[in-house]
């Protein structure tokens, strides 16, 4: 799905990314973790092909940057960030804004057929959102218009699926219902292979088997989520003494001591 070698991006001075290796293969679902400013959204703009490696070379889903079209690989990426939230029209109904997926376009200018719609019907249903459909985008809640985000880029049946930060704003039952139909998605045989980004250790569910942590633009480990999360880990990656706790297969950290950092 994804094939990074050595890969390193310079803007002045300053190189954002560097030397940063990793493989994604498919169905192998994963976290991206890093704190503020460590590059995630510098890393997803190179996924998508936004922003080509200064050194190095990327590979997405078997395409080498240079020679491929990048909007046509654009459309097998569904990329559900708060970016996109701001840019969806809060008037439009939930049906068409789902079935707007399938043309990756804002507002539906294509020729739209019965089976777009069943199909939007399908998704809406197979992630528990149906009551939703007839309403607006403005009357939902923040855990539904999130919902409603990762359905319209379903439809337009993604190989890879990047989830940018989606629990930013959610209260902890909105948060929990989130994960849970990600959780389900993952389930599911058609379901594509997930990216999943965050600051909160807390979202990591058992479904993401691999974990890459990412500090200062460079790749501090990656590996078996198992691994990754442990207190040895996390008190070096985020440099605080930091203690896990397993949960119901997730991580849950607490602070040792309060450590304020310049
Ligand atoms: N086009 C650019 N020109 C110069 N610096 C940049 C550019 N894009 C990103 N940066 C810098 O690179 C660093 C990483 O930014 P990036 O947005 O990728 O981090 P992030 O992990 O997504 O952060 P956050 O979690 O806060 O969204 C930051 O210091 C940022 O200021």
């Amino acid at each position: 799905m994804i094939d990074m070698k050595n890969v390193s991006w310079q803007r002045g001075d300053q190189w954002i990314l560097n030397n940063i290796s990793w493989q994604v293969k498919e169905k192998e679902h994963c976290c991206l973790l890093g704190l503020n400013g460590s590059g995630k959204t510098t890393l997803l703009n190179m996924i998508n092909g936004y922003i080509w490696p200064t050194k190095g070379e990327i590979q997405v889903l078997g395409n080498t940057f240079g020679q491929v079209n990048l909007r046509e690989l654009r459309k097998s990426i569904g990329w559900v960030s708060s970016s996109l939230q701001q840019q969806l029209r809060e008037d439009e109904n939930i049906q068409d804004i789902v079935v707007s997926g399938k043309f990756a376009s804002i507002g539906i200018y294509d020729k739209i057929s019965a089976e777009d719609y069943e199909r939007a019907n399908e998704i809406l249903n197979m992630l528990g959102c149906e009551y939703l459909s007839e309403k607006s985008y403005r009357t939902l809640s923040q855990g539904e218009k999130q919902r409603i985000l990762i359905a319209r880029a379903l439809m337009a049946n993604p190989k890879l699926l990047i989830l940018d930060e989606p629990c930013t704003g959610l209260d902890i039952l909105a948060r929990e219902h989130l994960l849970q139909m990600i959780s389900s998605l993952t389930e599911n045989p058609e379901a594509p292979t997930i990216i999943y980004v965050t600051h909160h250790v807390e979202e990591i569910l058992p479904c993401f088997q691999k974990v890459l942590l990412l500090r200062k633009g460079e790749i501090y480990k990656e590996g078996l989520t198992g691994q990754m999360l442990t207190s040895d880990t996390m008190s070096e990656f985020f440099q605080a003494p930091i203690h896990v706790e397993i949960k119901k297969e997730r991580a849950w950290l607490s602070l040792n001591e309060v450590v304020i950092q310049h």
